[in-house]
Formats: structure tokens, sequence, C-alpha cells
């Protein structure tokens, strides 16, 4: 897949941006565990915070493709700002644009895609992760509001965003299509960050336990129609697996490039390591897989700009790109030696950051359900 000249000059500029303003900070702010809100910012004035959002709502609007090569340079430079971009793109701004009314595309997108509110989502419950209808948050209607009540897991920017695509269910006798969305601020009375997860990597992200108690949500902030909920949920996220996948192949990336370049440096026996085959060869194949998936990522994206179904395509994308991104930085702390463990070098801290991509917005064998399906 050749990117237009338009589509590299988006790539280019996100890639000067994360090599100068990201990659720098990107250690501290993961010791720190330090929300990157100055660096949202920059990126919101860059249009990099409204890529899918057209330009009358104030974004950039420049297509899934040249989103997801911007995406995969972010991530390369800082794997946490990639997932606050990604999932505040797909699946917060999309399915606003989507199923929106024009009054909400008015209210929501102009700050979202300047980066002023962040947004998130939230489907996945305590009980409910890969079977995400299982649902247990519920809405009723009283009057002119909607109350929610119930829980929500694993929301990433649920403490910091400003915004956050809840679902929950208003008929519970009728499954799947029982499932509302909404459009819920994050300082409505009634939403509550339980707690904010310890884990094991992006550590500058918040990913939050979120609780609603008798939360009063105006019912023209509900999303699309009752019952809607659950297909506005799968077709957004969609979308954002293409986001993941190249968020892999951007973490992917950087930990390629580290190692190529500390075997350019480092000597054993009288040489550069690559110049020992062993490693050369390694290098060889991890720069292949990432081609691999990056392609996979491309040709998902260009369907969609195309309007055309890639329910699997953006599965494989996902499915594979992450599987290869936790081998590649594995190979990577390899050809790193002892050193490659140490916090002092990158590939520490992103192999730590990319293991979540198999995880999020659908785990691999999630993946590989809807693939499956489709054969
Ligand atoms: C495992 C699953 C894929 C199983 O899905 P289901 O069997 O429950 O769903 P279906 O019955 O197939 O579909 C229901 C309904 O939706 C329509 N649909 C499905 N996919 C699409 C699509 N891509 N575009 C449009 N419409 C779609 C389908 O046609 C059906 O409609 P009708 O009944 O025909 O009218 C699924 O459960 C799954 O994906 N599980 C994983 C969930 C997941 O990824 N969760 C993570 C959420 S992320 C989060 O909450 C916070 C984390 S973060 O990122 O911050």
């Amino acid at each position: 897949m050749v990117l237009s000249d338009l589509q590299q000059q988006i790539r280019d500029l996100a890639r000067d941006f994360a090599r100068e303003q990201l990659a720098p900070g990107a250690a501290a702010r993961d010791r720190e565990h330090r929300f990157p809100r100055a660096e949202l910012s920059e990126m919101g004035e860059l249009g990099l915070l409204g890529m899918l959002v057209p330009e009358e709502y104030g974004g950039s609007n420049t297509g899934t493709l040249a989103y997801a090569a911007a995406l995969e340079e972010i991530a390369a430079g800082d794997g946490p700002c990639s997932t606050i971009m990604s999932v505040h793109s797909s699946v917060a701004c999309v399915p606003i644009l989507k199923f929106g009314t024009e009054e909400q595309k008015q209210r929501f997108l102009p700050k979202l895609a300047s980066g002023e509110w962040i947004g998130g989502f939230a489907l996945t419950e305590p009980q409910a992760g890969s079977e995400a209808s299982n649902l247990r948050s519920r809405a009723r209607l009283d009057g002119d509001h909607y109350v929610l009540d119930g829980a929500k897991q694993f929301i990433t920017s649920g403490k910091n965003g400003q915004m956050i695509i809840v679902f929950a269910v208003t008929d519970p006798d009728a499954g799947k299509k029982g499932i509302t969305a909404f459009i819920v601020p994050t300082d409505t009375p009634g939403y509550e960050v339980v707690r904010v997860e310890e884990k094991l990597g992006l550590h500058s992200t918040d990913t939050c336990q979120i609780a609603f108690s008798s939360m009063r949500v105006p019912a023209e902030l509900r999303l699309g129609a009752e019952g809607e909920g659950y297909r506005i949920a799968l077709a957004n996220l969609e979308g954002g697996r293409i986001g993941i996948g190249a968020q892999a192949v951007g973490m992917a990336r950087a930990a390629f490039e580290a190692a190529r370049d500390y075997a350019r440096e480092r000597t054993a026996f009288g040489k550069a390591i690559i110049e020992h085959q062993a490693v050369a060869f390694r290098l060889a194949d991890m720069a292949t897989q990432i081609e691999a998936a990056r392609q996979l990522v491309f040709h998902a994206a260009a369907l969609r700009d195309n309007g055309l179904p890639c329910l699997s395509e953006a599965s494989m994308a996902k499915l594979f790109a992450s599987e290869m991104a936790e081998r590649v930085c594995s190979d990577a702390i390899q050809i790193h030696g002892g050193y490659g463990y140490m916090a002092d070098y990158p590939v520490e801290r992103i192999y730590r950051d990319v293991r979540i991509c198999q995880i999020y917005e659908g785990t691999s064998d999630v993946q590989r359900m809807v693939i499956a399906r489709n054969l």
C-alpha cells in the first residue's frame, strides 16, 4: 500500500512531533505515572486528535489510512499517547459522528477534535469483557432524563477525560437489542471514578473502574435509538481495532529501531553484533514482520475509507500486529542482552506497553472468533 503525498505529509508531521515532543519525555511520564495533558493539547493543535472528524466540526478529516499512519508514529514515540489518541478518535469521536444528532455533533465534536476534551468508551464491565452483551448497567427513563446505575471496568481516560460513551441496558428482556448508548460528560453528578488501576504498562494513561449511581443523563444525550447501543459499540470497535493494530506496529517499530541501533554500536567477539548473522537475521525477521503487520493495518484502513466491509480485515490487522509486536519487542530485548531488561533502555518500557494490544478492544481470541465467523 502506497500512501498519497498528503498522507505521507500527515505521517511525517506526526513522526516529527513524536520524535521531538513525545519520545524524549516518555520514560519520565512512565516512571511518574503522569498523564500527558500538555502533549495531548499540542496533538490537538496539530489536528492529530480530530483526524476522523470532518472540518465542519473542527476536525482535520484525513481519513482512516492517514490516521493509521499517524497513529503508528505517535505510538513509536510514546505508546500511552497513542492509546489515548486511539480510544479518543476511533471509539469516542466516530460514534458521535456516525450516530449522533446534529446538535450532539455541534456540541461535542469541536471540543474533542481540538483536544480541549478527551473522550473515552465504556462498554466493558467487571463481569462483561469478551462477552460484551452481558451488561448489568441499567438505564431507565425518568421524565426527560435517563437514570443510570452500574459499573464499568478498564476505561481509558475515565478520570482525565471529559466525555465517555456509555452503554447500558434499557430493556432487560430484549437481550442485545436492549442496550442503549449515551454521551456522558464526566462531570455529571453520579459519575464516580472508583479506582485508577495499577498496571504492567501504559503508566501515563488512566485505566479506571467507574461507578454510576442514580446518574441522571439528559435524554438528548442518548446516542442513537434505544436498543441500538450494541450495534453502535461493535461497529465502532471495528475501527478501534485498526487503530490498535497501528499502535502495535508503531511500538514494535520503536523497539526494532532501538535494537538495530544498539546492534550497530555494541561489539562482541571483535565486531559490532549486527555483523553476527544471528543478530542480523533476527533483525531482518523483525523488520519483515513489522512491514507485514503494517500492510494489514493499511489494507483494513483503506477498505474503511472506501466504505467497504472490513470487519475481518480489522480483526486480522489487530490480531497479527499485536501478536507480532510482543515477539518483536521480546527480540529487541534479547538483542540488548541484560541491558534490555533494565529500565535505562526503552525496550523494557515498550515491551510492557505493547502487551495490552492483544487484550483491549477485543482479545486475540475474540479477533479469531470474528475472523472465523466470516470464513
Ligand atoms: C465476541 C463478539 C464479537 C460477539 O458478538 P455478538 O455475537 O454478541 O454480536 P452479534 O450478534 O454478531 O452482533 C450484534 C449486532 O451488532 C451488529 N454488528 C456486529 N458487528 C458489527 C459491525 N462491525 N458493524 C455494524 N454492525 C455490527 C450485528 O449485525 C448485530 O445486529 P443485528 O442483530 O443483526 O441487527 C463481541 O461480543 C465482541 O466483540 N466482544 C469483545 C468486546 C470488546 O472488544 N470489548 C472491549 C470494549 S473497550 C472498553 O469498553 C474500554 C476499554 S478502552 O478501549 O478504553
